[in-house]
């Protein structure tokens, strides 16, 4: 069985990670092997690189940089490999967090995010092809209704705690990601939780990803 790359994107509060636990219990159910993972983050050299861009001061091209550094290691010694035994990769965002909080967020500039995608992602798992998930899922929600449901929910990192404009930067960072490929399956995530599941299990169907 080939492997299967899945996404999950959205700016923080959308409620990604309220559906991970059920996705990893349904493709299990399906008699899939789940490899469930996070960036930054999922080795742990990576899980150092993210606890230095969530703690520490630092310009966008730095941040820029770490983040893609951690998301190498993280291919090379997790998401390759799991996708060659043919498992399910479930990640807790990916390169379009990128695009989206130092692209849209930050500012910074989309082309040099670009070019780090291909040196990090060409090649790494298949010869010749760029490596992306097959599908992400998009939780899509206002600004303003991610702040209200993250609202003493947790202790804000040095993303968190950023003002609801940057917010707003973030998710028009992801629709103009969005816009540019198939592979996004968008999640009206202001729905109630069982709704939003519902939504999640009809993109997965409709994608024979699940039967
Ligand atoms: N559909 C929903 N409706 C209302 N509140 C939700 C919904 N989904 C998640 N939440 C709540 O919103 C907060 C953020 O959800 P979470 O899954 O942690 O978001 P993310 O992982 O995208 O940052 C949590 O307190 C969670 O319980
Ligand atoms: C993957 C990635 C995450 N981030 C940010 C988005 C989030 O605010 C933060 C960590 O993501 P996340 O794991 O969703 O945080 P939490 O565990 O608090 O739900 O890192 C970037 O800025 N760039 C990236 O490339």
């Amino acid at each position: 069985m080939s492997g299967l790359f899945l996404s999950l994107e959205g700016i923080d509060g959308a409620g990604k990670s309220s559906h991970i636990d059920a996705l990893e219990a349904l493709f299990r159910a399906h008699g899939r092997q789940v490899v469930r993972t996070r960036e930054p983050g999922g080795t742990p050299l990576a899980e150092t690189l993210r606890s230095l861009v969530l703690d520490q001061p630092m310009d966008p091209l730095t941040e820029s940089l770490l983040v893609f550094a951690a998301r190498r290691d993280h291919v090379v010694q997790v998401i390759a490999p799991a996708l060659a035994r043919g498992d399910v990769v479930l990640c807790d965002r990916f390169t379009d967090a990128t695009f989206a909080y130092q692209g849209g967020g930050r500012g910074f500039d989309l082309d040099v995010l670009a070019t780090l995608e291909r040196w990090v992602q060409w090649g790494a798992a298949e010869a010749e092809v760029l490596l992306q998930p097959a599908i992400t899922l998009w939780f899509d929600l206002p600004a303003e209704v991610a702040a209200e449901r993250l609202a003493g929910a947790r202790v804000p990192d040095r993303f968190e705690s950023q003002p609801l404009e940057f917010f707003r930067r973030v998710a028009a960072g992801y629709a103009a990601r969005a816009a540019q490929s198939d592979r996004f399956a968008r999640i009206d995530a202001g729905q109630s939780r069982d709704q939003v599941w519902q939504q999640v299990l009809i993109a997965l169907h409709q994608r024979k990803l699940i039967a």
